[in-house]
Protein backbone atom coordinates (compact mmCIF):
# COMPACT_ATOMS: atom_id res chain seq x y z
CA UNK A 1 0.00 0.00 0.00
CA UNK A 2 1.72 3.51 -0.93
CA UNK A 3 1.81 5.95 1.64
CA UNK A 4 -0.93 7.75 0.04
CA UNK A 5 -3.51 5.34 0.31
CA UNK A 6 -2.45 4.69 3.50
CA UNK A 7 -3.22 8.54 4.58
CA UNK A 8 -6.61 8.11 3.24
CA UNK A 9 -7.43 4.67 4.98
CA UNK A 10 -6.11 6.15 8.21
CA UNK A 11 -8.35 9.80 7.57
CA UNK A 12 -11.20 7.70 6.88
CA UNK A 13 -10.57 5.46 10.15
CA UNK A 14 -10.82 8.76 11.94
CA UNK A 15 -14.01 9.78 10.33
CA UNK A 16 -15.84 6.85 11.20
CA UNK A 17 -14.13 7.01 14.51
CA UNK A 18 -16.78 7.09 17.58
CA UNK A 19 -16.37 10.71 19.37
CA UNK A 20 -15.28 11.17 22.55
CA UNK A 21 -16.49 13.21 25.37
CA UNK A 22 -13.87 15.28 25.38
CA UNK A 23 -14.27 15.95 21.74
CA UNK A 24 -18.02 16.31 21.84
CA UNK A 25 -17.04 19.54 24.23
CA UNK A 26 -14.53 20.38 22.10
CA UNK A 27 -17.21 20.89 18.98
CA UNK A 28 -20.12 22.29 21.35
CA UNK A 29 -17.11 24.95 22.01
CA UNK A 30 -16.43 25.40 18.09
CA UNK A 31 -20.39 25.51 17.79
CA UNK A 32 -20.69 28.24 20.18
CA UNK A 33 -17.88 30.25 18.99
CA UNK A 34 -19.33 30.01 15.18
CA UNK A 35 -23.21 31.09 16.35
CA UNK A 36 -21.63 33.95 18.00
CA UNK A 37 -19.68 35.19 14.75
CA UNK A 38 -22.56 34.59 12.69
CA UNK A 39 -24.96 36.77 15.10
CA UNK A 40 -21.92 39.32 14.60
CA UNK A 41 -21.94 39.13 11.11
CA UNK A 42 -25.88 39.27 11.53
CA UNK A 43 -25.51 42.73 13.93
CA UNK A 44 -23.35 43.96 11.16
CA UNK A 45 -24.90 43.28 8.24
CA UNK A 46 -27.96 45.23 10.32
CA UNK A 47 -26.21 47.84 10.82
CA UNK A 48 -24.81 47.97 8.33
CA UNK A 49 -28.22 48.32 6.09
CA UNK A 50 -30.02 50.88 8.64
CA UNK A 51 -26.43 53.11 7.94
CA UNK A 52 -27.13 52.66 3.96
CA UNK A 53 -30.82 53.35 4.51
CA UNK A 54 -30.18 56.44 6.72
CA UNK A 55 -27.62 58.07 4.64
CA UNK A 56 -30.21 57.83 1.27
CA UNK A 57 -32.75 58.99 3.28
CA UNK A 58 -30.64 61.79 4.40
CA UNK A 59 -29.32 62.37 0.42
CA UNK A 60 -32.62 62.49 -0.91
CA UNK A 61 -34.03 64.69 2.03
CA UNK A 62 -30.90 67.45 1.17
CA UNK A 63 -31.20 67.15 -2.06
CA UNK A 64 -35.02 68.07 -2.34
CA UNK A 65 -34.27 71.05 -0.33
CA UNK A 66 -31.58 72.50 -2.00
CA UNK A 67 -33.48 71.65 -5.45
CA UNK A 68 -36.64 73.50 -4.22
CA UNK A 69 -34.33 76.60 -2.81
CA UNK A 70 -32.28 76.69 -5.70
CA UNK A 71 -36.09 76.91 -8.00
CA UNK A 72 -37.21 79.36 -5.27
CA UNK A 73 -34.31 81.75 -5.12
CA UNK A 74 -33.94 81.33 -8.91
CA UNK A 75 -37.93 82.54 -9.67
CA UNK A 76 -37.39 85.57 -6.75
CA UNK A 77 -36.01 89.01 -8.06
CA UNK A 78 -32.33 89.90 -6.81
CA UNK A 79 -33.58 92.77 -4.54
CA UNK A 80 -30.87 95.52 -3.52
CA UNK A 81 -31.20 98.71 -1.77
CA UNK A 82 -30.55 101.71 -3.35
CA UNK A 83 -31.12 104.29 -1.04
CA UNK A 84 -32.54 103.61 3.36
CA UNK A 85 -34.11 105.51 5.43
CA UNK A 86 -31.41 105.37 7.96
CA UNK A 87 -28.54 106.77 5.67
CA UNK A 88 -28.30 109.90 4.90
CA UNK A 89 -26.69 110.26 1.36
CA UNK A 90 -25.47 113.77 -0.07
CA UNK A 91 -25.15 112.26 -3.25
CA UNK A 92 -25.50 108.40 -4.51
CA UNK A 93 -25.38 108.25 -8.01
CA UNK A 94 -25.44 105.21 -10.14
CA UNK A 95 -24.65 105.60 -14.13
CA UNK A 96 -25.29 103.14 -17.23
CA UNK A 97 -26.07 103.04 -20.80
CA UNK A 98 -28.96 104.67 -22.15
CA UNK A 99 -31.72 102.91 -23.91
CA UNK A 100 -32.37 102.65 -27.62
CA UNK A 101 -35.34 105.22 -27.40
CA UNK A 102 -32.83 108.50 -26.99
CA UNK A 103 -31.26 107.91 -30.04
CA UNK A 104 -33.60 110.39 -32.46
CA UNK A 105 -33.60 112.57 -29.98
CA UNK A 106 -30.06 112.72 -29.49
CA UNK A 107 -29.75 115.00 -33.24
CA UNK A 108 -32.70 116.72 -31.79
CA UNK A 109 -31.59 118.08 -28.36
CA UNK A 110 -27.99 117.21 -28.36
CA UNK A 111 -27.33 119.35 -25.07
CA UNK A 112 -30.09 118.19 -22.98
CA UNK A 113 -30.84 114.45 -23.97
CA UNK A 114 -28.80 112.07 -21.86
CA UNK A 115 -25.72 109.76 -23.37
CA UNK A 116 -25.06 108.51 -20.19
CA UNK A 117 -28.12 107.27 -18.26
CA UNK A 118 -28.56 106.67 -14.29
CA UNK A 119 -29.75 107.47 -11.49
CA UNK A 120 -29.46 109.26 -8.10
CA UNK A 121 -30.13 110.00 -4.64
CA UNK A 122 -29.54 113.82 -2.94
CA UNK A 123 -30.82 114.04 0.87
CA UNK A 124 -29.31 117.37 1.34
CA UNK A 125 -30.34 119.61 -1.48
CA UNK A 126 -33.59 120.35 -0.09
CA UNK A 127 -33.82 122.04 3.25
CA UNK A 128 -35.94 120.46 5.86
CA UNK A 129 -38.06 123.80 6.75
CA UNK A 130 -38.79 124.11 3.11
CA UNK A 131 -40.02 120.15 2.99
CA UNK A 132 -42.03 121.56 6.13
CA UNK A 133 -43.88 124.42 4.49
CA UNK A 134 -44.33 121.88 1.13
CA UNK A 135 -45.38 119.28 3.17
CA UNK A 136 -48.39 122.25 5.04
CA UNK A 137 -49.68 123.60 1.80
CA UNK A 138 -50.03 119.90 0.22
CA UNK A 139 -51.91 118.57 3.38
CA UNK A 140 -54.59 120.96 3.93
CA UNK A 141 -55.40 122.11 0.25
CA UNK A 142 -55.74 117.99 -0.83
CA UNK A 143 -57.58 117.74 2.44
CA UNK A 144 -59.94 119.82 1.01
CA UNK A 145 -61.14 118.01 -1.71
CA UNK A 146 -59.43 114.41 -2.51
CA UNK A 147 -59.88 111.25 -4.50
CA UNK A 148 -62.59 108.73 -3.54
CA UNK A 149 -59.36 106.40 -3.97
CA UNK A 150 -56.16 105.85 -2.42
CA UNK A 151 -54.17 108.39 -4.59
CA UNK A 152 -54.52 112.22 -4.64
CA UNK A 153 -53.11 114.75 -6.83
CA UNK A 154 -52.71 118.58 -7.06
CA UNK A 155 -50.97 120.55 -9.74
CA UNK A 156 -50.65 123.83 -8.93
CA UNK A 157 -49.35 124.43 -12.05
CA UNK A 158 -52.83 123.75 -14.20
CA UNK A 159 -54.62 123.73 -11.37
CA UNK A 160 -55.99 120.00 -10.77
CA UNK A 161 -56.54 119.11 -7.57
CA UNK A 162 -58.22 114.94 -7.12
CA UNK A 163 -62.53 115.27 -6.11
CA UNK A 164 -64.02 112.15 -5.90
CA UNK A 165 -63.25 110.03 -8.98
CA UNK A 166 -62.71 113.87 -10.93
CA UNK A 167 -60.87 116.72 -10.70
CA UNK A 168 -61.76 120.25 -10.01
CA UNK A 169 -59.49 123.45 -10.35
CA UNK A 170 -57.92 124.53 -7.32
CA UNK A 171 -57.64 128.04 -9.30
CA UNK A 172 -61.57 128.84 -8.16
CA UNK A 173 -61.51 127.29 -4.79
CA UNK A 174 -61.57 130.54 -2.39
CA UNK A 175 -60.70 128.33 0.27
CA UNK A 176 -57.28 126.64 -1.35
CA UNK A 177 -56.34 129.85 -2.49
CA UNK A 178 -56.53 131.12 1.41
CA UNK A 179 -54.16 128.62 2.10
CA UNK A 180 -51.66 129.16 -0.64
CA UNK A 181 -49.13 132.19 0.72
CA UNK A 182 -46.19 133.55 -1.12
CA UNK A 183 -43.55 131.53 0.92
CA UNK A 184 -45.45 128.52 -0.36
CA UNK A 185 -44.62 129.39 -4.13
CA UNK A 186 -41.26 130.92 -3.41
CA UNK A 187 -40.24 127.78 -1.95
CA UNK A 188 -41.89 125.60 -4.48
CA UNK A 189 -40.13 127.62 -7.31
CA UNK A 190 -36.75 127.37 -4.92
CA UNK A 191 -36.90 123.68 -4.71
CA UNK A 192 -37.38 123.14 -8.74
CA UNK A 193 -34.61 125.07 -9.25
CA UNK A 194 -32.36 123.26 -7.44
CA UNK A 195 -33.53 120.14 -8.68
CA UNK A 196 -33.18 121.13 -11.87
CA UNK A 197 -29.74 122.27 -10.81
CA UNK A 198 -28.76 119.20 -9.82
CA UNK A 199 -29.81 117.32 -12.45
CA UNK A 200 -27.97 119.33 -14.63
CA UNK A 201 -25.18 118.33 -12.85
CA UNK A 202 -25.04 115.03 -12.61
CA UNK A 203 -25.90 114.32 -16.36
CA UNK A 204 -23.63 116.83 -17.74
CA UNK A 205 -25.60 119.02 -19.65
CA UNK A 206 -25.98 122.98 -19.34
CA UNK A 207 -29.54 124.16 -16.91
CA UNK A 208 -30.76 126.06 -19.50
CA UNK A 209 -31.57 123.26 -21.89
CA UNK A 210 -34.11 121.54 -19.51
CA UNK A 211 -37.80 122.89 -19.21
CA UNK A 212 -40.21 122.06 -15.94
CA UNK A 213 -43.02 119.80 -18.44
CA UNK A 214 -46.45 118.43 -17.85
CA UNK A 215 -47.34 116.55 -15.40
CA UNK A 216 -45.17 117.85 -12.18
CA UNK A 217 -47.63 117.87 -9.15
CA UNK A 218 -47.83 116.93 -5.56
CA UNK A 219 -49.04 113.47 -4.40
CA UNK A 220 -51.00 111.89 -1.43
CA UNK A 221 -51.02 108.69 -1.32
CA UNK A 222 -53.35 106.05 1.46
CA UNK A 223 -54.20 102.85 1.55
CA UNK A 224 -57.59 103.49 0.55
CA UNK A 225 -58.91 101.09 -2.20
CA UNK A 226 -58.42 101.98 -5.84
CA UNK A 227 -61.59 104.22 -7.23
CA UNK A 228 -60.27 104.84 -10.87
CA UNK A 229 -57.33 103.72 -12.89
CA UNK A 230 -55.92 107.20 -11.63
CA UNK A 231 -55.69 105.67 -8.07
CA UNK A 232 -53.63 102.87 -9.46
CA UNK A 233 -49.97 104.23 -8.85
CA UNK A 234 -48.28 100.87 -8.35
CA UNK A 235 -47.92 99.54 -11.43
CA UNK A 236 -44.41 98.90 -13.54
CA UNK A 237 -44.06 101.97 -15.65
CA UNK A 238 -41.79 103.93 -18.08
CA UNK A 239 -42.18 106.97 -17.23
CA UNK A 240 -41.35 107.61 -21.35
CA UNK A 241 -43.80 105.81 -22.09
CA UNK A 242 -46.70 107.40 -20.69
CA UNK A 243 -45.23 111.09 -21.17
CA UNK A 244 -43.05 110.92 -24.07
CA UNK A 245 -41.88 114.68 -23.47
CA UNK A 246 -40.20 113.40 -20.33
CA UNK A 247 -36.20 113.20 -20.14
CA UNK A 248 -35.98 113.59 -16.38
CA UNK A 249 -38.16 112.54 -13.64
CA UNK A 250 -37.45 113.64 -10.15
CA UNK A 251 -39.38 112.98 -6.80
CA UNK A 252 -39.42 114.84 -3.51
CA UNK A 253 -40.34 113.25 -1.04
CA UNK A 254 -42.22 114.98 1.55
CA UNK A 255 -42.22 111.86 4.69
CA UNK A 256 -40.72 108.96 5.74
CA UNK A 257 -41.61 105.43 5.26
CA UNK A 258 -42.03 103.57 7.79
CA UNK A 259 -42.44 106.19 10.26
CA UNK A 260 -45.44 108.03 8.37
CA UNK A 261 -46.98 105.18 6.16
CA UNK A 262 -46.04 101.77 5.47
CA UNK A 263 -45.10 99.68 2.02
CA UNK A 264 -44.87 102.74 -0.57
CA UNK A 265 -41.40 102.31 -1.21
CA UNK A 266 -39.81 102.93 -4.74
CA UNK A 267 -38.56 100.26 -6.20
CA UNK A 268 -36.04 100.49 -9.59
CA UNK A 269 -36.64 97.06 -11.86
CA UNK A 270 -33.49 96.48 -14.30
CA UNK A 271 -33.34 93.43 -16.39
CA UNK A 272 -36.41 91.09 -17.53
CA UNK A 273 -37.97 88.00 -16.21
CA UNK A 274 -35.37 85.39 -15.09
CA UNK A 275 -32.46 88.65 -14.92
CA UNK A 276 -34.87 90.58 -13.29
CA UNK A 277 -33.57 92.79 -10.45
CA UNK A 278 -34.70 95.89 -8.04
CA UNK A 279 -33.42 98.18 -6.40
CA UNK A 280 -35.17 99.95 -3.59
CA UNK A 281 -35.50 103.91 -2.98
CA UNK A 282 -36.67 104.13 0.61
CA UNK A 283 -38.93 107.42 0.87
CA UNK A 284 -37.82 109.84 3.56
CA UNK A 285 -38.34 113.58 4.34
CA UNK A 286 -36.38 115.73 2.00
CA UNK A 287 -34.87 113.13 -0.11
CA UNK A 288 -34.74 113.56 -3.84
CA UNK A 289 -34.61 110.83 -6.12
CA UNK A 290 -34.19 111.67 -9.68
CA UNK A 291 -33.41 109.51 -12.88
CA UNK A 292 -33.72 109.17 -16.74
CA UNK A 293 -36.79 108.58 -17.59
CA UNK A 294 -36.24 106.19 -20.48
CA UNK A 295 -37.15 101.92 -19.98
CA UNK A 296 -33.31 101.78 -18.43
CA UNK A 297 -34.91 103.26 -15.40
CA UNK A 298 -38.36 100.96 -16.03
CA UNK A 299 -40.28 101.21 -11.86
CA UNK A 300 -43.18 101.12 -9.60
CA UNK A 301 -44.19 102.23 -6.07
CA UNK A 302 -45.17 99.72 -3.49
CA UNK A 303 -48.95 99.78 -2.65
CA UNK A 304 -49.27 101.68 1.01
CA UNK A 305 -50.43 99.44 3.35
CA UNK A 306 -51.10 101.79 6.25
CA UNK A 307 -50.64 105.76 7.08
CA UNK A 308 -50.30 108.81 4.41
CA UNK A 309 -47.55 108.92 2.02
CA UNK A 310 -46.38 112.71 0.74
CA UNK A 311 -44.50 113.84 -2.40
CA UNK A 312 -43.62 115.67 -5.27
CA UNK A 313 -43.16 114.70 -8.60
CA UNK A 314 -41.16 117.27 -10.93
CA UNK A 315 -40.44 116.17 -14.34
CA UNK A 316 -38.09 117.79 -17.24
CA UNK A 317 -37.99 117.75 -20.85
CA UNK A 318 -35.53 118.92 -23.48
CA UNK A 319 -38.20 119.95 -25.78
CA UNK A 320 -39.07 123.52 -25.00
CA UNK A 321 -42.95 123.28 -26.52
CA UNK A 322 -43.61 121.48 -23.54
CA UNK A 323 -42.26 123.67 -20.86
CA UNK A 324 -44.67 124.72 -18.30
CA UNK A 325 -44.90 127.90 -16.53
CA UNK A 326 -43.60 128.58 -12.81
CA UNK A 327 -46.93 129.18 -10.78
CA UNK A 328 -47.49 132.84 -9.48
CA UNK A 329 -49.92 134.06 -7.29
CA UNK A 330 -51.47 136.01 -9.49
CA UNK A 331 -51.85 133.41 -11.46
CA UNK A 332 -53.30 130.96 -9.02
CA UNK A 333 -55.85 134.01 -8.39
CA UNK A 334 -57.88 134.76 -11.28
O1 LIG B 1 -44.21 108.74 -6.00
C1 LIG B 1 -43.26 108.09 -6.43
O2 LIG B 1 -42.36 107.66 -5.71
C2 LIG B 1 -43.17 107.79 -7.91
C3 LIG B 1 -44.39 108.02 -8.67
C4 LIG B 1 -44.20 107.72 -10.12
O3 LIG B 1 -43.68 106.72 -10.50
C5 LIG B 1 -44.62 108.69 -11.11
O4 LIG B 1 -45.19 109.72 -10.74
O5 LIG B 1 -44.39 108.44 -12.30
FE1 LIG C 1 -43.14 107.00 -12.62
Amino acid sequence: MTDNKLRQRQGHDQTVKKPSANSNHKDKEKNKGVNKIAAVHDELQQATSSFTHRFWTRTVVVLSVMTVVFFYSKNQPKETKFALVKETLPLRMQRFKCSEEYENEMQQFPQCVPNKCGRFVADKLIEPKEVEMLLHMAENIIDLAGSSGGASILDIHSGALSYGDKFLNVFQMSKAMDIIKPEHLTTYNLVKGKIKLAIAEQFGIAPEHLYLTYPTFFSRITNVTAKTIHDEYWHEHVDKETYPSFHYTSLLYLTTYNNDFKGGRFVFVDGREENRTTSTVEPKKGRVSAFTSGSENRHHVEQVSEGTRFAVTISFSCDKKHSINDPKLASLKQ
